[in-house]
């Protein structure tokens, strides 16, 4: 994926956030601190390789915020991340926690690599080596990873037992997003994408727009784009689109969802490539965002919708799936356009919720049902929603801004009840 040159997550995370706190009417002391990561660890990471050699990758653990509660975000392993990356995931993990109001602060890790190219063991080696140098900062009580991209419930099992070793007994509390048989909640693996599709159907509904009439771009196939993919079909939406990093399916009369999933489930890798296209046609990922579909779904990576493509966007609504897929300079085009932006601190927060719900599960010693999950999220992304939707109408503002108001204000508050010490 291309990154315009200019692009820094962390300085477009900071204009959002200052924006924020200038209409909530702060003097720059009031939110100086929230500018800057508590902490940042960058660890080098050296790993034996399945030919004998040994390489070094870079990693990184982030925690933006501490003030409501634990550092809380997911761990990516991608061949582009970098620190500011980090800095900007970890911030906007912060944000999100506040925005749908559980008690979490902020954090992110990263692992520069590409995962694809690595076999199991050495991607086992290497996040064991990666979970015992970062040990020291990582705890249920103090930072808790989870999934993102290039990562999933394995990966998580891995940390979750390097950890315990590390500490002599078992702590299932340190990582969400594990699998079901060491602690995962049911549903977790969902979450984010069955997220996404409660937040689709909210917006639709405040737009007066049918499910059944509606249709819908994803961009992105995999823990995200995929579960939102299938949760948005079975909700009666046309999925005219859908993509990864091996290219993107165009049928405006809807594709056929089920048998997609099925192909990226029976292929190694998970890609699209091969798949038996029929009447759909194969289209480029920027083409992709500029189908004329009434909802636009990034479920990949950042920086995806930015000034040079932002007034060709044919959407009517935006529902951000993956973090920062918008830049500043586009959302000021988009929103001069009238395109809707459903931000990604809100409409992407599925995940972390139900970690929280995992993570409140493994401290208790106690099992929710997947029904039980699945109606506590939808609750609180229901209600995390309405409280966006009524102070975005209330300011006059974007929902964007209307996020960034309830987010702000909570993180401030709690950083400033708490004081500076000593
Ligand atoms: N996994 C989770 O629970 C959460 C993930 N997110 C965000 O959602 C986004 C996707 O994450 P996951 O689905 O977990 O990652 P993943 O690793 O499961 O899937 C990423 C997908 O994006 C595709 N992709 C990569 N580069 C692309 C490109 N240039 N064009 C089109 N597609 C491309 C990949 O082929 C893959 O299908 C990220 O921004 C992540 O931070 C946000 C909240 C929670
Ligand atoms: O489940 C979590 O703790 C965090 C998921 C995540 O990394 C995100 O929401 O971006």
């Amino acid at each position: 994926m291309k990154m315009s040159p200019k692009y820094n997550p962390y300085e477009n995370m900071l204009s959002v956030v200052s924006n924020a706190a200038d209409i909530l009417g702060y003097v720059p002391s009031d939110y100086e601190a929230i500018k800057y990561p508590e902490r940042e660890l960058k660890v080098a990471v050296p790993v034996r390789m399945d030919d004998g050699s040994v390489r070094v990758f870079e990693g990184f653990r982030v925690q933006h915020s501490t003030s409501r509660g634990p550092a809380k975000g997911g761990i990516r392993y991608h061949q582009n991340v970098d620190l500011d990356e980090v800095k900007a995931l970890a911030a906007w993990m912060t944000f999100k926690c506040a925005v749908v109001n559980i008690p979490y602060g902020g954090g992110k890790g990263g692992i520069i690599c590409d995962p694809t190219k690595l076999s199991e063991s050495e991607l086992r080696s290497l996040t064991r080596r990666f979970t015992a140098m970062i040990a020291p900062i990582i705890g249920p009580d103090q930072d808790i990873p989870a999934p993102d991209v290039g990562t999933n419930a394995n990966v998580m099992g891995w940390i979750m037992d390097t950890y315990s070793m590390l500490k002599g007994h078992c702590v299932p509390g340190v990582v969400t997003g594990k699998p079901i048989a060491l602690g995962g909640a049911l549903g977790r693996n969902e979450a984010t994408g069955r997220g996404v599709m409660i937040t689709t159907l909210n917006i639709l509904k405040a737009h007066a727009f049918s499910p059944e009439n509606s249709t819908v771009a994803i961009q992105g196939m995999g823990n995200v784009g995929s579960v939102s993919a299938k949760l948005l079909y079975e909700q009666g939406l046309k999925v005219a689109a859908v993509s990864d990093v091996s290219g993107a399916l165009y049928d405006p009369d809807g594709l056929d969802i089920p048998s997609i999933l099925e192909y990226l489930s029976q292929k190694r890798g998970n890609l699209l490539e091969g798949y038996d296209a029929g009447n759909a046609k194969w289209i480029t990922n920027a083409e992709l965002l500029e189908l004329p579909v009434d909802v636009l779904i990034p479920a990949a990576l950042e920086n995806q919708i930015n000034a040079s493509n932002a007034d060709k966007i044919q959407a009517k609504i935006i529902v951000e799936a993956a973090n920062g897929p918008t830049t500043i300079d586009a959302d000021k085009i988009l929103d001069k356009r009238g395109i809707v932006i459903v931000p990604d601190i809100l409409s992407n927060a599925g995940g972390v919720v139900v970690s929280y719900f995992e993570w409140v599960q493994n401290i208790q010693s106690i099992s929710w049902s997947e029904e039980h999950v699945n109606e506590q999220l939808k609750d609180i992304m229901d209600q995390a929603f309405q409280s966006v939707w009524d102070i975005a109408k209330d300011k006059d503002v974007s929902l964007r801004t209307g996020a960034y108001l309830i987010a702000v204000k909570r993180v401030v508050d709690a950083k400033n009840m708490r004081g500076i010490w000593p």
